[in-house]
């Protein structure tokens, strides 16, 4: 058993009596109490919700701690272009064309010496986000480092030695999962520099160095809502309405850019010290092949269809179904994952949980009707997680196009219904909302004039009180790490060409 919670839970009893959790202990779950779709909702939602049991003190793990999940690319999806070494000479020095593009038309002029470091924010798979001080101006930064030889060299690669022959027999042999960790890198970059949104965190600077890519990032104090949902255990549904806002006003920007965030989880949302929501780590991001010309073109991107992806990745616990099976899935993922959040902040832990993605997957699998949702959660709640828990794609919820309210009637499909199950009202209008002012939220005036339902306690932005000490007592020296593979990392040091940057002038004075 994963989660202490589980036990509790076994507790809990639904408006009918039936439990949560199946006496065996297992929560493969088998009712959804959702109203019906597409009935009005104002008229027989219950105004008041009933106070939802806090967990404190019940222990969360964090999701990042599970193993990665291993990419998987069926032959038939398309594979962003990245300089490899195997490449024929054409199309390198056509990429590294891009690159000199690239890197003229950014400012080197930040390095690592130009920041001091204060403590440890978190650690990721590839290195440690550090808070930073810039040395002449004193602002603070988070510094997302990222191993250049994590990058490059697969862990199962890792025992072998740096010769030349060797060193060619890794970077062929791991080309395509070489090229995938490459774009991530570089997505997460391109994403950033060219994205701006309040609830989506801003990229100041991004250089390297011979062992590691640096991403000096806006630094966000009030630290993971992971870590206040550990203090607090579960939240009340008006907090949970509100997030589940920003959050959702953040997605909706990404996909009208073309974006799938594809890692929802409480560790990548942090909060400001105003107590607003802030997505970080775009690390798994994906860029769609439309909209290339939206976001820049740092290097090559033939890309995968928005509508159709199908790399195996993500956190599994909040991860899509029809992510988990290999299928091609679209934007609409994200949708699922918010609804696994939602579900996370009001229960306490995610709808499905397990040590893999295929325990987390046969449970979805046998789980024929959706997850069962407490007596203790409003209708309006209950009614938001059926439709965006729906395991069919198809039938879940489509955020992006039942957004909101529009006068056009006639060309849209809103207020139809193309197919009996498909979801078709529109989510802003959705009474769990009723107190969220959209326009504020979506200008971003309610971040600079309303504090959010939780202000995070900051006495000393210095000191990161809101993070984990498990991290902020780490020590930011890589003494005890003995760099693997600094020979391959040297040769193939041309890979990471391009990923400077520096934001313009008046964005960096727009912040600061
Ligand atoms: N801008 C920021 N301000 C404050 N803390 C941050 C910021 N960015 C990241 N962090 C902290 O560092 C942690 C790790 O960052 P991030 O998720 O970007 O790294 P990662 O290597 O992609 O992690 P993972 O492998 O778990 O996906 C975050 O969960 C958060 O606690």
């Amino acid at each position: 058993m994963i989660f202490s919670l589980d036990e509790e839970l076994q507790n809990l009893r639904l408006d009918d009596g039936s439990a949560i959790i199946d006496d065996d202990g297992d929560d493969d779950i088998s009712i959804s109490k959702t109203i019906d779709e597409g009935a009005t909702l104002r008229t027989h939602l219950s105004v008041d919700a009933k106070p939802i049991p806090s967990q404190k003190g019940v222990s969360r793990r964090r999701s990042s701690a599970l193993e990665k999940f291993q990419v998987i690319t069926p032959a038939n999806s398309s594979k962003i272009k990245i300089p490899t070494i195997g490449t024929s000479p054409t199309s390198l020095e056509k990429s590294e064309n891009l690159i000199e593009s690239c890197i003229k038309r950014s400012s080197l002029s930040r390095d690592l010496y130009d920041f001091k470091p204060v403590r440890v924010l978190g650690k990721g798979a590839y290195g440690k986000v550090i808070l930073v001080k810039d040395k002449s101006t004193h602002k603070l930064y988070a510094m997302k480092q990222l191993k250049k030889a994590e990058i490059i060299i697969d862990n199962s690669n890792k025992e072998v030695d740096s010769d030349d022959d060797n060193l060619d027999n890794i970077l062929t042999k791991s080309d395509s999962d070489l090229s995938k960790r490459l774009e991530r890198t570089f997505a997460e970059k391109t994403i950033l520099s060219d994205l701006e949104h309040p609830n989506i965190v801003k990229l100041f600077y991004a250089f390297h160095d011979e062992s590691k890519l640096y991403l000096l990032l806006q630094y966000i104090p009030g630290g993971e809502l992971f870590f206040h949902l550990k203090e607090h255990g579960t939240l009340q549904e008006d907090t949970v309405a509100f997030y589940t806002a920003e959050i959702s006003c953040a997605l909706k920007f990404l996909h009208s850019k073309g974006i799938v965030y594809r890692d929802l989880k409480p560790e990548n949302c942090l909060l400001n010290e105003r107590g607003h929501l802030v997505l970080t780590d775009f690390g798994l991001s994906k860029i769609a092949v439309e909209q290339n010309e939206d976001v820049g073109e740092d290097h090559e991107a033939e890309g995968e269809n928005i509508t159709e992806l199908y790399s195996i990745i993500g956190t599994p616990e909040y991860c899509a179904p029809e992510i988990l099976q290999g299928l091609p899935y679209s934007q609409n993922c994200d949708w699922y994952s918010l609804g696994c959040l939602i579900y996370d902040m009001l229960i306490g832990k995610p709808p499905y949980t397990g040590v893999n993605h295929k325990i987390i997957l046969n449970k979805i699998q046998k789980d024929k009707q959706g997850p069962k949702l407490p007596y203790y959660l409003s209708d309006g709640m209950k009614d938001v997680l059926g439709a965006l828990l729906k395991k069919e794609s198809k039938k879940r919820w489509d955020v992006d196009q039942y957004w909101k309210e529009t006068n056009d009637k006639s060309g849209s499909k809103q207020g139809k219904k193309k197919n009996k199950k498909e979801r078709t009202s529109t989510f802003q209008s959705h009474f769990i909302f009723r107190k969220v002012d959209w326009k504020l939220m979506e200008s971003g005036e309610s971040q600079k004039k309303t504090l959010g339902p939780i202000v995070p306690i900051i006495t000393n932005w210095e000191l990161a009180e809101n993070f984990d000490s498990e991290f902020t007592s780490m020590s930011y020296e890589d003494s005890e790490e003995i760099i693997d593979g600094i020979e391959i990392v040297r040769k193939s040091d041309y890979l990471f060409k391009g990923f400077s940057y520096k934001a313009s002038g008046s964005y960096l004075e727009r912040y600061f």
